[in-house]
């Protein structure tokens, strides 16, 4: 049965990249997307704004929703200090599978949890079944039409905090339009947009940052 293109992705990685280290990683997916097949990896230019948005939140437990082939997951986990872990959801098995063993290539696997399933039954586990009590940092990159309900379901499960960092990716392409305008209506996010352009190709996009006030 032929490859998948995140099969390929991955066999680019395992035979171009450097185990155990995260931003070979990084930079050999953005290789290969763009220049060999295009994947909906956040990719370099938004990871940029994704790097320094986790640096200045400095969090503890991070969620990712939407894991893909682990790109973001390794690009986060690389900027988390010592005792930090990163919780990322992928719905996808296929996806899941590539993940986990690209997580475990570049060796940040102590420090990243992959749940497996969708985002709207993981979300109300995580206080009991993963231990977490408030989240620092959630990076959205899943559905785009997910964005919206998972972003009230954190908020119904006590998962945020004053201070609470969300990260959206694809404001502008594909687009999360009832997400952009729920956060910026909100008395209980504080928004900041970052414009950019979609991962390995010359179309606009942007981030939202909605950072969440109690
Ligand atoms: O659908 C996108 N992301 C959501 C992915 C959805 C599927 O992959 C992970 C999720 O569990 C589901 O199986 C997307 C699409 C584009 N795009 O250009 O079409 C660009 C992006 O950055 C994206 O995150
Ligand atoms: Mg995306």
């Amino acid at each position: 049965m032929n490859q998948s293109k995140e099969q390929r992705i991955l066999n680019f990685v395992l035979q171009n990249a450097v185990r155990g280290d995260p931003c070979s990683v990084v930079d050999t997916i953005d290789k290969y997307c763009s220049q060999k097949e295009w994947a909906m990896n956040v990719g370099d230019e938004k990871g940029k704004i994704l790097d320094k948005t986790v640096q200045e939140a400095n969090p503890s437990v991070a969620l990712e929703l939407g894991t893909y082939c682990g790109y973001s997951a390794v690009r986060i986990s690389r900027l988390l200090k010592a005792g930090s872990r990163l919780l990322t959801v992928e719905f996808n098995p296929e996806f899941a599978a590539i993940a986990k063993q690209m997580i475990e290539f570049a060796g940040v696997q102590d420090k990243v949890k992959l749940l497996e399933g969708p985002s709207e039954e993981i979300i109300p586990q995580l206080k009991k079944k993963y231990e977490v009590d408030t989240l620092d940092f959630v990076f959205l990159d899943h559905w785009k039409d997910r964005y919206t309900p998972d972003t009230i379901l954190l908020q119904e499960c006590n998962l945020l905090r004053k201070g609470s960092v969300l990260l959206a990716d694809n404001i502008i392409f594909p687009g999360a339009p009832d997400f952009l305008n729920y956060v910026r209506k909100s008395p209980h996010f504080q928004c900041t947009n970052y414009p950019s352009h979609l991962e390995y190709m010359q179309v606009e996009d942007a981030m939202e940052k909605a950072v969440f006030l109690g």
